[in-house]
């Protein structure tokens, strides 16, 4: 089948069920935050504060368009990165696209736990946390609404993925 892309907003389960996806169909798992850390040689976060978002956007769209691919894969995508330059239009001339869609209630209950690493999150929580979410999602969401498949965040399996890219 080639590429397949997973978009959607941070938390929404993107790295968990690329992973799982790849090994249900023997095919690579590719995660393009960790790639980006290991080219920059430090983590997302440090990057962020060392040289500013603009600059992570520049990098993150290199790794996107430069990887070498393999034949088969199931890449997660950075949660900001569709929303980016022609990044979903690449993605979709590129391979099949998968939005993990979720209400941003679920989003800030997944999220709450593990902002250390994601710093647009790291300093809000509760209410606060949930409005912002709500507010980047309404932004971000006509982004992620171009891929080619929309899958229920709420409902995952592997079978039920393989399913879906199989449709
Ligand atoms: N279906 C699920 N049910 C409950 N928890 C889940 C589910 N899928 C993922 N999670 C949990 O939600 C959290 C976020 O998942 P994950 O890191 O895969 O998201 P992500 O989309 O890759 O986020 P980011 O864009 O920040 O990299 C993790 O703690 C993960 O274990
Ligand atoms: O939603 C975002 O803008 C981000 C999501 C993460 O996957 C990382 O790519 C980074 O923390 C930025
Ligand atoms: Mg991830």
């Amino acid at each position: 089948m080639g590429l397949i892309f997973f978009v959607g907003f941070m938390g929404c389960g993107k790295t968990t069920w690329s992973r799982k996806l790849a090994a249900k169909l023997g095919y690579e798992f590719i995660d393009l935050d960790h790639v980006l850390e290991e080219q920059a040689g430090m983590s997302i976060a440090e990057y962020f504060s060392s040289f500013g978002e603009a600059s992570f956007r520049e990098l993150e769209s290199a790794v996107l368009k430069q990887t070498k691919y393999p034949e088969n894969a199931v890449v997660s995508t950075g949660g900001g990165l569709p929303c980016f330059f022609d990044h979903m239009d690449w993605m979709n001339a590129n391979g099949k696209t998968v939005y993990i869609k979720l209400s941003p209630k679920t989003l800030a209950d997944r999220l709450e736990n593990g902002k250390a690493k994601r710093p647009l999150l790291r300093d809000k929580h509760g209410e606060e946390l949930i409005a912002f979410i709500t507010d980047k999602l309404a932004e971000r969401e006509d982004f992620y609404l171009k891929a080619a498949l929309i899958a229920d965040g709420l409902h995952m399996s592997p079978e039920y993925l393989e399913e879906l890219v199989n449709s």
